[in-house]
């Protein structure tokens, strides 16, 4: 696995094959612009899977204690993969026979009627591939509908999950189920949708910009010659956007704009240095041009959050998507432009598991499906545990926040109809 977290290589490879010698249940995929999600649930050694159907080898060690093993111990593990690499998903998921027993079947799970939950625009794009290589059939959740169910899953189940994060500073907000609604969602993918919900299955999309993940990316590959998300971040570490922006300082000679509320430190037009500089784009340092270029887009997000916040006079707004990949200054500055215009009414709030609520609603839309004898899930999130350690080994709990995507698998249950 690379810095991104995106799979490649034998290691991670071996790594995952302890997972599938305990056996993956059910399995669902994102397909995105720019990524695939793939959430998958590993049973625990003493259950394992049947044509499909669930039952346990001996105890489960569950509350239950029926024979049938109608509740089932493991984790949820969180991969991704980027999308213009889908034959890296494909071969992972042909290697690890998840084509065999990751979906539902029809009762015979060695004929090709697998079928797999999948979101995401790809889910149409690569259905023919999925179908073509692995024999097996997407089945197509819309992906308003998955995003909403991932973000309110989370929201009401895993404990530490939101948070806040300005200044330095990373707060876990505990959320009150019972109020919850209404929010707004903003996921920042390749684009940006804004949702608002107001329960389980009812919201509304209420706004999006094309101004977003997909935008960061493509620009700064273009002004700065990088090769991949992770090293236009980190370029943005060690730049100063004050070398390109032009400040409300620079047009007020040093001074504020304090009859509007701007102080002199303020962007008034990102990237408005270049216009009066007499400067070609080598002339800059790339490093100023990624950190200009990702509080732009980070502001501007912010700026449209807040907006819709306030047309619909919704309080809390959840960040998700891969854009936001734990970045502090990325966080610090949508928390900034939220808080500024909302000033301090609104709060802004990030998910640890940002970029898989597509994937976790996908999965989570088993539970629908009769063929699956899947009634309902029950999670329950304990320590963080590293992929690697799905066969037993030593606990980690010093998950690094930027890497919580890949680190955080979820231990819980999972129930189902006999
Ligand atoms: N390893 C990565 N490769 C490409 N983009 C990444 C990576 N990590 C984070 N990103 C950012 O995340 C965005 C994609 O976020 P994601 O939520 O997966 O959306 P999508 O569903 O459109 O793929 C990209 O546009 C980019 O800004
Ligand atoms: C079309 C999309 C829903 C696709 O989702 P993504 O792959 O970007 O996560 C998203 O890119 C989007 O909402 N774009 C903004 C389109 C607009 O409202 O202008």
């Amino acid at each position: 696995m690379d810095r991104n977290g995106v799979m490649e290589g034998e290691l991670e490879g071996k790594e995952m094959n302890k997972c599938v010698e305990e056996e993956v249940s059910h399995l669902a995929l994102d397909i995105g612009g720019s990524l695939i999600k793939m959430v998958y649930f590993c049973v625990s050694n003493n259950c394992s899977v049947h044509q499909g159907i669930l039952s346990s080898k001996g105890s489960c060690g569950l509350s239950n204690g029926n024979a049938n093993c109608s509740v089932l111990k493991g984790k949820l593990h969180f991969l991704k993969f980027e999308t213009t690499k889908i034959n890296e998903c494909l071969e992972f998921l042909s290697s690890k026979q998840f084509h065999r027993n990751g979906g539902y079947c029809h009762g015979d799970c060695a004929s090709d009627k697998n079928i797999i939950k999948a979101t995401g625009g790809g889910a149409f794009k690569f259905a023919d591939l999925f179908k073509e290589k692995l024999g097996m059939t997407l089945d197509k959740v819309d992906e308003m509908d998955s995003l909403v169910a991932g973000a309110n899953f989370l929201l009401k189940e895993a404990s530490r999950e939101a948070f806040t994060y300005m200044d330095g500073q990373k707060e876990y907000v505990q959320i009150d189920q019972k109020d919850l609604y209404p929010y707004l969602l903003v996921n920042i993918g390749s684009g940006v949708s804004m949702i608002k919900v107001d329960g389980d299955g009812k919201f509304e999309r209420v706004s999006g910009t094309s101004v977003g993940g997909g935008t960061f990316l493509g620009l700064g590959k273009l002004l700065t010659k990088c090769k991949s998300f992770d090293e236009l971040l980190e370029l943005s570490h060690s730049g100063n956007n004050r070398v390109i922006d032009m400040l409300v300082g620079d047009i007020f000679g040093g001074m504020d704009y304090s009859k509007i509320g701007l102080a002199s430190t303020a962007i008034a037009s990102s990237f408005g240095k270049a216009v009066s500089e007499d400067k070609d784009l080598e002339d800059y340092r790339a490093e100023d041009v990624a950190r200009s270029l990702l509080r732009m887009i980070s502001n501007n997000i912010g700026q449209i959050a807040y907006l819709n916040a306030l047309r619909f006079g919704l309080k809390r707004i959840f960040f998700g998507g891969f854009f936001i990949r734990g970045h502090a200054y990325t966080m610090d500055t949508i928390s900034v432009a939220v808080n500024f215009w909302s000033k301090g009414e609104a709060k802004a709030m990030f998910l640890r598991h940002e970029g898989f609520l597509g994937a976790l609603g996908a999965f989570m839309s088993y539970k629908e499906d009769g063929l699956t004898d899947l009634m309902a899930h029950h999670f329950v999130e304990q320590v963080p545990i590293k992929p690697s350690l799905c066969a037993g080994g030593s606990l980690n709990n010093s998950s690094i926040l930027e890497d919580v995507n890949e680190n955080g698998s979820i231990e819980c249950t999972v129930q189902l109809s006999n």
